[in-house]
């Protein structure tokens, strides 16, 4: 049985409680591993240890020095790809053709889009004539904020948590994660590369545990944690900003969405339907920036409802590692029985279920995992559950509609705003409608196609803050000004 300890100040300890959890293979429900549940002692000497390394050599060597420590991460990252592979397939049981084309290489990517902003990014400077006639000139320094807690949800585990370590490092600061109880493997994984690739100790630490009376509340309301970086659910963020508060540290927020997708009669349809598959049932709906509403116009409804139920049916469940398998499970039995819930809501509430809406029919030694089927509903009004509730699985609402305005009003009537993808060829009407949706992220004949230098955050109940590019120094980074007269 494998086990996954805590990873404080470059060595894996267990804790002091003696508590542990299960970790669950949610391809067959079967536990996997026991992880090592820290508590306050854990989550104090991890803060400790990023806060002494902060004062240590990590402190003290240049930009290029921290560049080249962080680009033999990203190249151990690659080079124990397999590692990671396995790692995380085994916590969220996503067939390996995703996990190998988005979530490991995305691990590297990760720290090597941020070497190459915090070497090319400048800071400003002013000149003045002053006064008495002399000049003065003023500079901006970027210094590191410090410690910065990073908790992480269960979807893209490697690729959401190195989203905000490979920042935050390359900008000095140090990190305790806290990985979603449901994922530990790779980000204690990544321990090992740390020590591997000679990173000061202290700089990258991992605490495994749950939210509230654990490690995640205990690490959000540390006083010695300098700034907070979350991914997951908005009510979580909710109560971390509380956390926050106590001590005024700043939260960088990517939480939930409840995503449309606008395709318009001249849409590319064969474009439309490859995307729109992906977006609603890549990794079996667990995908924040996931379609779980598309709006149609009337004249091509009922073909995209045809087209979309024949890509649901063909979207084979299976293992990971079997080549035809096409989704997996969802995260756990908890989350089947939620996004089960929301299936029955949407019976109740009188949809059409055009395919799906239960539990696919498996071979007898993976019964005992959390499987969904693919589901697509009609024939809901705007105010039914499934069509205003993030579901967070593999699962959409299909709608016609007849003018701009009215798929606006329909798009944007929704707390939250993450992201939109709309599908036209008329190039004019996509941008007038860009500009007037309020997401943090719009796709235009395309969905999750990812430049990492571009800012990337959700409006509304979607979120606070933009990372990505020379948008994560702003949070990563405080930014002094320095004036010099002479
Ligand atoms: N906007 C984005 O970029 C993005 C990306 C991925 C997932 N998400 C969202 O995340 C959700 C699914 O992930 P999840 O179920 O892991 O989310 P979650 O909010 O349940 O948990 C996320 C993390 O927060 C921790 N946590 C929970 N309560 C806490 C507390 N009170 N204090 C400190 N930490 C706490 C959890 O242990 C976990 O590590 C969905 O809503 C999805 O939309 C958003
Ligand atoms: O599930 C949510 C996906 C988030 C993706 C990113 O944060 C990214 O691509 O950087």
């Amino acid at each position: 049985m494998k086990e996954f300890l805590n990873f404080i100040n470059g060595e894996y300890v267990k804790n002091v409680s003696g508590k542990m959890f299960d970790d669950i293979n949610p391809v067959n429900g079967q536990v996997i591993g026991k992880i090592y549940e820290a508590g306050r002692p854990e989550v104090d000497a991890a803060v400790a240890a990023a806060k002494a390394a902060l004062k240590g050599d990590w402190g003290r060597i240049s930009v290029v020095e921290r560049a080249k420590l962080l680009d033999a991460v990203a190249g151990e990252i690659n080079r124990r790809f397999d590692d990671f592979l396995q790692a995380e397939i085994a916590d969220t049981g996503k067939p390996a053709s995703l996990a190998s084309h988005i979530d490991i290489p995305r691990g590297a990517a990760n720290f090597q889009i941020f070497i190459d902003t915090i070497k090319s990014t400048a800071t400003e400077s002013f000149n003045m004539r002053t006064p008495d006639g002399k000049t003065a000139l003023s500079y901006g320094v970027r210094v590191p904020r410090g410690v910065i807690a990073v908790v992480c949800p269960w979807n893209l585990p490697l690729l959401l948590m190195t989203w905000k370590v490979g920042p935050a490092l390359a900008c000095g600061n140090t990190v305790v994660v806290k990985p979603s109880e449901e994922t530990p493997a790779t980000a204690t994984l990544l321990g090992e590369v740390m020590n591997a690739v000679g990173m000061p100790k202290g700089v990258y630490n991992v605490v495994h545990g749950f939210g509230p009376d654990s490690a995640g509340a205990f690490l959000t309301s540390h006083p010695d944690v300098n700034g907070i970086t979350f991914t997951g659910e908005t009510r979580t963020g909710s109560a971390i900003m509380k956390a926050a508060a106590d001590g005024v540290r700043p939260v960088s927020l990517e939480m939930g969405g409840k995503n449309a997708a606008v395709v318009f009669a001249d849409c590319d349809f064969q474009v439309t339907i490859d995307t729109l598959t992906r977006s609603c049932f890549e990794n079996a709906g667990q995908v924040c920036l996931g379609t779980e509403r598309v709006y149609v116009e009337r004249p091509i409804f009922e073909k995209v409802v045809a087209a979309l139920k024949e890509r649901a049916e063909s979207m084979k469940p299976g293992l990971p590692f079997e080549k035809d398998t096409k989704i997996g499970p969802v995260i756990s039995k908890e989350h089947q029985e939620k996004v089960l819930g929301l299936y029955k809501s949407a019976k109740d509430e009188g949809a059409t279920i055009v395919t799906g809406g239960g539990v696919p029919d498996m071979p007898e030694e993976l019964k005992g995992g959390s499987w969904v089927q693919p589901t697509i509903w009609t024939g809901l009004p705007e105010t039914a559950t499934v069509v205003t509730e993030e579901i967070f699985g593999p699962c959409c609402h299909i709608s016609p509609f007849d003018s701009e305005e009215e798929v606006l009003g329909k798009v944007n009537a929704n707390r939250y705003g993450l992201a939109t993808a709309i599908f036209t060829q008329d190039i004019s009407r996509a941008n007038r409608l860009a500009h007037q949706i309020e997401v943090g992220l719009c796709w235009i004949n395309a969905w999750f196609l990812r430049d990492l230098r571009t800012p990337f955050g959700g409006s509304k109940q979607s979120g606070i803050g933009r990372e990505g590019g020379v948008h994560s120094l702003e949070f990563y980074t405080e930014l002094r000004n320095v004036m010099v007269k002479f």
